[in-house]
C-alpha cells in the first residue's frame, strides 16, 4: 500500500495517438513506459493502476502500436504506453515510421518528466535499452529501469541482475534508478508507485514544475 494507490487506480484511457501532434495538449506532467516489444510495458501499467484491461497486452509481441495516453484524476498528469521496439514481423517501412514517431515524441514532448525503461529481467540491456540510456543521458531525461517478470527468476539471481544494472548505470554516469517488478506476484509495485508519484508530483497537487524538456 502507498498513499498513491487510489490516484493510480483512477487511470482512464484518453486516446491513442499515431504521432506527437495527436497527443493530448502538451501541458502538465507525464511519464512514458518504453522498452522492447513483449518486455511487459502494458502489463506493468495495468498492475500499477490495478486495472486488468486498461492497456492491452498480448503474448504476441507488437500488441501496442500506438502512443496510448491515460489520464489520472488529477489535472494534467498522464501515463503513456509506448509501442514496443523490435517487433520483427512488422515490415521495415512501418518500423521506420514508428521509430520516427517515437523519436519525435521522446525528443519534443515537453511534459515528459521521465521514462520507465522496461526490460524483461531475463534479457536486460539489449541494444535498444542501451540506446535509450544513452539518449536519456544526452538529454538529461530521468530514467527508471523496471526489470519485469522477476517471478521468472529466483530471488538471488533477480537481485544480482538488479545490482549489476545499477553498477552499469553508475559506470556510465547515468542518473537513473533500477528495481525488480512482477505483475504476477506484485514484487515492486509499491516502489514503482512511489517513484512515479515523485515524477508526477502527486504530493504537490497544485504545483506542476516546468519539465526538463521545456
Ligand atoms: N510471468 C510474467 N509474465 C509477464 C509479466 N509481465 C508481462 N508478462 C507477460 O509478457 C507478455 C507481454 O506483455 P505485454 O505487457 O503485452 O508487453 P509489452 O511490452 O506491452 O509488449 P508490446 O506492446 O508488444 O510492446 C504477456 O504474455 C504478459 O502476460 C510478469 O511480471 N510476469
Ligand atoms: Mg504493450
Amino acid at each position: 500500500m502507498t498513499p498513491y494507490d487510489s490516484t493510480f487506480q483512477s487511470a482512464y484511457f484518453i486516446k491513442s495517438a499515431e504521432k506527437l501532434s495527436q497527443c493530448p495538449l502538451d501541458q502538465g506532467v507525464e511519464v512514458a513506459f518504453a522498452g522492447r516489444s513483449n518486455a511487459g510495458k502494458s502489463t506493468a501499467l495495468n498492475t500499477l493502476t490495478n486495472q486488468k484491461k486498461l492497456a492491452r497486452t498480448s503474448k504476441t509481441p507488437g500488441r501496442t502500436q500506438l502512443i496510448n495516453c491515460f489520464g489520472l484524476n488529477l489535472d494534467d498528469r498522464r501515463l503513456i504506453d509506448l509501442p514496443g521496439y523490435g517487433f520483427a514481423k512488422v515490415p521495415i517501412e512501418m518500423k521506420k515510421v514508428w521509430q520516427a514517431h517515437m523519436q519525435d515524441y521522446l525528443m519534443n514532448r515537453r511534459s515528459l518528466a521521465g521514462v520507465v525503461l522496461v526490460m524483461d529481467i531475463r534479457h536486460p540491456l539489449k541494444e535498444f535499452d542501451e540506446m535509450m540510456l544513452d539518449w536519456a543521458k544526452a538529454n538529461g531525461m530521468k530514467v527508471h529501469v523496471l526489470l519485469t517478470k522477476s517471478d521468472k527468476l529466483k530471488r538471488g539471481p533477480a537481485k544480482s541482475t538488479m545490482l549489476s544494472i545499477q553498477r552499469e548505470l553508475k559506470q556510465q554516469n547515468i542518473d537513473g534508478s533500477v528495481q525488480t517488478f512482477s505483475a504476477l506476484n506484485g514484487d515492486g509495485v509499491d516502489d514503482l508507485r512511489i517513484k512515479l508519484a515523485e515524477w508526477l508530483v502527486l504530493d504537490n497537487q497544485d504545483e506542476i514544475p516546468v519539465s526538463p524538456n521545456a
